[in-house]
């Protein structure tokens, strides 16, 4: 069946200008297009800063108003990432159902040792064949992927991108994290200038404790609910006992619906 377009005011689209990426962004000769892209972290958190009610299950915490929002979002990123976690619990689509949308993000998807089967009946990839968002490129420890499920992808516009695993390997025994400022240069040598970065807990978490100074814009949903113990939630390892992990400053509180919508940039 066929979803409602969404639909998100002119109003509250001028509000959030300031916190996306702008077409400087994206020029060359302009000295903010840099070797990394725009990163704009952004996702949907309950009062007990849970992204969902546990690992594998999704949650909707977003009421209309604020989904509006994220799918508008998402016409003003080059790219939308989310770790495998994500992809296998939620399936989700990733592309942008906004009325009359006339962009839609690259889905990046971290998957060092390919576990997500996106062969199968993936919504990602039903969207991108129906020409309705693009398929996703996937980040990889694998230097030989499977050669069908490579086929799979690029038949579709898709791609495997190998990384090798480094900085940021003190935090994991297994050797399979990548450093996120290798990421997002991955992400830029594609020629995507601006990024957002929904989740799930691992990849949030990791970003800000890795290098919260790669993030420079933060647009987090707050919904009105407690979900419990037990969630997936927003809590980054601290490096100093004594100092936190990240502020933000330059903040603006929006309410959209029942929710409020916080953005900020990490003070520096
Ligand atoms: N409320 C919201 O806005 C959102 C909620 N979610 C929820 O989050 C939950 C999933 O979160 P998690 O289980 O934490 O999974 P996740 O989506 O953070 O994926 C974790 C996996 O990604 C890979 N990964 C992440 N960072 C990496 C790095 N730097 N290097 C190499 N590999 C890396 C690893 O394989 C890791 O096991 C789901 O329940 C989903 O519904 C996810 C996104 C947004
Ligand atoms: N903004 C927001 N609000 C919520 O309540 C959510 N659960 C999420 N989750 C993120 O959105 C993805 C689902 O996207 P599709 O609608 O399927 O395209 C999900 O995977 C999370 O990244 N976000």
């Amino acid at each position: 069946m066929a979803e409602t377009p969404l639909y998100f005011p002119s109003a509250e689209r001028e509000r959030l200008e300031l916190h996306l990426p702008t077409r400087k962004d994206a020029d060359p000769s302009s000295p903010s297009c840099a070797t990394l892209p725009f990163v704009t972290l952004t996702f949907a958190t309950s009062l007990d800063s849970a992204l969902s009610l546990g690992p594998g299950i999704r949650t909707a915490l977003s009421g209309p108003e604020s989904k509006a929002m994220t799918h508008y979002l998402r016409t003003r990123h080059d790219a939308i990432c989310v770790g495998v976690g994500t992809a296998i619990a939620d399936d989700p689509g990733l592309n942008s159902r906004l009325n009359a949308a006339t962009h839609q993000p690259r889905p990046i998807i971290i998957d060092p040792r390919l576990r997500w089967d996106f062969t199968a009946q993936s919504k990602v990839m039903r969207l991108a064949r129906e020409g309705r968002g693009l398929a996703p490129y996937i980040v990889t420890l694998e230097e030989e992927p499977p050669p069908h499920k490579k086929k799979i992808l690029e038949d579709a516009g898709g791609k495997f991108i190998t990384l090798t695993a480094g900085h940021g390997d003190e935090g994991r025994t297994d050797g399979t994290r990548f450093g996120w400022r290798v990421i997002l240069s991955a992400v830029r040598q594609e020629g995507l200038h601006s990024i957002m970065i929904e989740g799930g807990g691992e990849v949030i978490n990791s970003l800000l404790c890795e290098d919260a100074d790669l993030v420079d814009s933060v647009i987090v949903t707050i919904a009105p609910i407690w979900l419990g113990q037990g969630g997936v939630t927003v809590s980054p390892p601290r490096a100093n006992i004594d100092r936190p992990v990240a502020r933000l400053s330059d903040t603006m509180w929006m309410p959209l619906g029942a929710d409020v919508v916080l953005c900020g940039k990490v003070a520096r």
